[in-house]
């Protein structure tokens, strides 16, 4: 096969893997998790690597309608307190930074929820709510539920899954494109 070919297939393959997590995700997970950020006073987002890019993308989708969102590592970062809600995302729901962000955001009251691939982890305990991903995490070598490398899988659908809760919370607004065009960055 040569090398067009053989990238046409996987990025069909990509897509494929894609829409068997959508068609497995569980509904209700997502209702709490559309529930939880229109309830909270502020949303904090933390994940490692690049778990961690797609929870940045979907903070500034957050950020574009109108919610109060941080990221935590920002120097610009406040205290969490009870009141508001920390979005997490681990494949594997052990990576240590992610586990004691849980933990402290826990021991302050604020709501906890986590997107992760293991619904046994550490991370899955700690949470008040998880949004489950059968994909792949990033150690599951040899034969896995995808054929691609790591938690490529786990991150791709994790920012899919925060597009449609995006789209979702951006119809029940209300609001239109242009309504949100002046949250758009006019610093770059
Ligand atoms: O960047 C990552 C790595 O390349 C795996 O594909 C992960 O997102 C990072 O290591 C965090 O891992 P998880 O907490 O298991 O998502």
């Amino acid at each position: 096969m040569n090398t067009d070919t053989l990238t046409s297939n996987n990025l069909l393959a990509i897509l494929d893997e894609n829409r068997q997590l959508a068609n497995q995700i569980n509904p209700q997970q997502i209702k709490v998790l559309v529930n939880e950020i229109k309830a909270a006073k502020r949303i904090f987002v933390m994940a490692a690597g690049r778990s961690g890019l797609a929870l940045k993308m979907a903070a500034m989708r957050f950020m574009h309608l109108g919610y109060t969102v941080f990221i935590v590592g920002e120097t610009n970062t406040p205290a969490i307190l009870k009141g508001d809600l920390l979005l997490l995302a681990s494949g594997s729901g052990t990576t240590a930074s992610v586990l004691s962000s849980a933990e402290k955001a826990r021991s302050q009251k604020a709501t906890v929820i986590a997107i992760t691939a293991d619904a046994e982890s550490k991370l899955a305990v700690l949470a008040d709510t998880i949004i489950l991903v059968n994909a792949a995490t990033k150690t599951d070598f040899g034969v896995s539920v995808s054929q691609q490398y790591a938690g490529s899988l786990f991150e791709q659908f994790t920012l899919l899954v925060l597009e449609s809760v995006f789209m979702t919370l951006w119809q029940e607004s209300g609001l239109t494109k242009e309504d949100l065009w002046p949250k758009h960055a006019n610093l770059e």
